[in-house]
């Protein structure tokens, strides 16, 4: 796990070798510390070199390790011995430096990066922090400004940036390798002492507590009640206020508040949930590495509204050509001007030209005949949708892949409307397209391997995280997402009020809580839904019970709030108050309050107490019940994938991994208790109702989320 050389005949070459990122296992900490010993004692090496194997220094220690018990020799007593050594030892850095990766290259005497590496410490990420001296070192080296921001952010830095900082003695576009041997060379006979970053005292600046005190305040506002970045904080304090011996024994005792905690063990989860989502599998048992994705030189996107646009910009900004497409000249202009602004502006903050020469605009979608794939983004109508699709297949080249945006209907009827039901798929965004990261990949019944192997390298193309999903009425994050927002409505009816409920979902994590999400949405859209699938307007039979639809208890206060013209941020009124139209100030507004007092006399409803426990519950377990059907139902193929999706799509707070890795930490004995006492309170609603997956998983013993899997049993993989 590392390789000895020697080179130019008295350079010891100590190469990491564990594809394919030379985490530092146990194996490899063992390999480090032989050949250190071999070298440190041959008196024919008088300088030693450090790099990885195939272009990458090392991506820090093996994060799988973390979940068992510590074994092999530990990592501080290691880099302590390589620090402490005799002889010049130089880190030649190429690809990564991350974590523990940048710990070994700070305990080397001097630092060689490649123009292309990045480093960083990106512990905090993780739920933990750099324990291996990261904390006490990198201070002393750049500073504690510099050093608190890469720490508490766990930031990357190019080579260019890490030479202006400090960290890197030298950025070379050679091979890093090489230049560092010959830079070992000529280091043999200096001191080594002001190399030795332990050694040093950390410059600190006059204004310390006040800089502490800022970063805490602006991490307690962005990052509520997660632990690492605090922790941190405390860390590089100890570093800027203790002798070194000192600061190490305090990063050790923070990272041992740290390590088994559900956070560590919720973000770690994240960090492998991530890349387990690109790992797609079909029925035909075609999956993600056998499949060959056709290769896309140019795209079309018909809609500029809201979605249209950002899905243009992400194209354009990745290199592809696209053609857009309006129905009116008036519609195609404010798009065109629109579309170029968002790339001006995303080119200027990356730093690059803006790629306007790779757009084109037009009203025809004869213009689209020659295009490797289309992206429908019209309103979300099925109707309009088809006469789209319809248009389509009689335009474009037979092998055009065919995608649609839609955020919930039927992917397949699409596709049965066209000549090339293999090449339709569901390509589901999430707004603002060129910001949101989650991309729902909806494989219709018919979708060839082929298709879903484009679609899902497109997005990754594109810089998306793509889920591969099954066809059902809303995919997976609308599905999840009704019955979370039945039970806010319920608990409205029963006494809560938008901003407690709110509040309740911010405390737990989240971003926004459901009421000023729906704001920012828009209310109008999921009234329109309604009001097409005979939930609410003049289709309701009269005779309808009035809190009753569809064979189940319905929730009509977010219809009323609509009727009223309130549809949200956009109208200045929704759930909130805004101190004008487009304004993001939520207040509440007595009005609603007065709405829900009327609503609840005018039903003989007598409000009560809810608690934020009951709050939590009601909505987070609700949620994951629907999470358990959709795996029973085959939609997602692993509770990892759904995780995935309520992270990058809904703002599911990461240090609480998702809402399916939320139950297993709960307990699924518990959810099931709870969700059987809220469905006993609420027989009328089945969402509450818990789902046979869940009940057999605890009849199971409650395995932990990794091996649900095993457990599912569904009649019909949709994946
Ligand atoms: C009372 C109890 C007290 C307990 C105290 C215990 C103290 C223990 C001592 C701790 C010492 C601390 C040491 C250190 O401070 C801690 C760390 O170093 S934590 C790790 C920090 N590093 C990272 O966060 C980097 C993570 N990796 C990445 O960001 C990226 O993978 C990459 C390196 C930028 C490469 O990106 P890509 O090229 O896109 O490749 P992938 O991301 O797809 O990765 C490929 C493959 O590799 C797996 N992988 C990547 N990094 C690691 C890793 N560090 N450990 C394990 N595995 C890793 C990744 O999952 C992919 O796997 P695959 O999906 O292919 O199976």
């Amino acid at each position: 796990m590392a390789r000895y050389e020697l080179v130019k005949r008295s350079v010891a070459l100590i190469t990491l070798t564990n594809p394919p990122v030379n985490a530092l296992s146990s194996a490899v900490r063992h390999g480090i510390a032989k050949t250190m010993e071999r070298a440190l004692s041959d008196p024919k090496v008088t300088a030693v070199v450090i790099c990885g194997e195939n272009g990458r220094f090392c991506g820090g220690a093996d994060i799988r390790e973390f979940a068992g018990p510590l074994r092999g020799p530990p990592l501080v007593p290691l880099l302590d011995l390589i620090e402490a050594g005799e002889k010049p030892v130089v880190a030649a850095i190429e690809g990564v430096a991350l974590g523990g990766g940048l710990e070994l290259a700070l305990v080397c005497h001097y630092r060689i990066a490649h123009f292309k590496a990045r480093l960083g410490l990106p512990e905090v990420t993780l739920g933990i922090l750099p324990a291996a001296g990261g904390t006490q070192r990198l201070p002393r080296l750049i500073g504690i400004p510099a050093a608190l921001e890469l720490i508490t952010t766990g930031r990357h830095v190019s080579a260019q940036e890490a030479l202006k900082l400090g960290i890197v003695d030298q950025v070379t576009e050679q091979n890093a390798c090489e230049v560092a041997v010959e830079f070992a060379l000529r280091a043999i006979a200096k001191p080594l002492s002001s190399r030795r970053l332990s050694s040093l005292t950390t410059p600190c600046p006059p204004n310390l507590d006040a800089l502490l005190e800022a970063v805490t305040m602006q991490i307690q506002k962005k990052a509520r009640g997660v632990m690492a970045p605090l922790a941190c904080v405390q860390a590089v304090r100890a570093a800027a206020t203790m002798p070194y011996s000192q600061g190490i024994k305090r990063e050790s005792e923070l990272m041992a508040t740290l390590f088994h905690s559900g956070q560590a063990r919720a973000l770690q989860y994240c960090f492998f949930a991530e890349r387990t989502a690109g790992k797609w599998t079909l029925p035909s048992g075609a999956q993600w590495n056998d499949t060959k994705p056709r290769e896309i030189r140019s795209a079309a996107v018909i809609g500029l509204g809201t979605m249209g646009r950002g899905i243009a910009v992400s194209l354009a900004r990745v290199g592809i050509p696209v053609i857009a497409v309006e129905s009116d000249k008036k519609l195609l202009e404010t798009g065109r001007q629109m579309v170029i602004g968002m790339l001006e502006r995303d080119a200027k903050r990356r730093g690059v030209s803006a790629s306007l020469n790779l757009l084109k605009f037009t009203l025809s979608l004869e213009d689209l005949k020659d295009v490797d794939l289309v992206i429908e983004a019209v309103f979300e109508d099925m109707a309009l949708k088809k006469s789209v699709f319809r248009e389509l297949s009689k335009v474009c080249r037979p092998a055009t892949l065919l995608c649609t945006n839609t955020s919930g209907l039927d992917v397949d009827a699409l596709a049965g409307v066209t000549d090339r039901p293999q090449l339709v798929i569901g390509m589901h965004f999430f707004s603002p397209a060129h910001v949101m990261k989650l991309l729902e990949v909806v494989c219709g019944p018919r979708s060839s391997s082929e298709t879903v192997a484009t679609a899902m390298s497109l997005g990754k193309r594109m810089g998306k995280v793509s889920v591969a999903v099954g066809n059902c009425p809303g995919f997976v994050g609308n599905r999840m997402l009704k019955p979370y927002s039945d039970q806010a409505s319920f608990l409205l009816e029963e006494g809560a009020t938008p901003e407690q409920i709110d509040k309740a979902l911010e405390d737990f994590g989240f971003a926004m809580g459901v009421f000023r999400m729906s704001d920012l949405a828009g209310l109008d859209v999921g009234w329109r839904v309604r009001k097409e699938s005979g939930l609410t307007g003049p289709d309701v039979d009269p005779k309808n019970p009035p809190r009753w639809r569809q064979g189940r208890k319905y929730c009509p206060i977010p219809d009323m709030v609509c009727e009223q013209g309130r549809f949200g941020q956009k109208t200045g009124r929704g759930w909130y108050v805004y101190d004008k139209p487009g304004g993001t100030n939520a207040k509440p507004d007595p009005l609603i309050q007065n709405l829900l007092e009327t609503y609840r006399s005018r039903y003989g409803i007598k409000p009560r107490n809810i608690t934020d426990q009951e709050i939590i519950e009601r909505c987070l377990f609700a949620l994951a019940n629907e999470g358990f059907r959709i795996l029973e139902d085959g939609i997602a193929a692993r509770p990892e994938d759904i995780d995935v999706i309520y992270l990058f799509g809904y703002g599911f707070p990461r240090h609480r991994g998702g809402p399916m890795f939320y139950a297993s930490m709960v307990g699924l004995q518990r959810v099931l208790e709870r969700l059987e006492h809220y469905h006993q309170a609420h027989p009328d609603v089945p969402h509450l109702e818990p789902s046979p997956l869940l009940k057999k998983l605890v009849a199971c013993g409650s395995p932990p989320v990794q091996k649900w899997r095993e457990h599912i049993k569904t009649m019909h993989s949709h994946l």
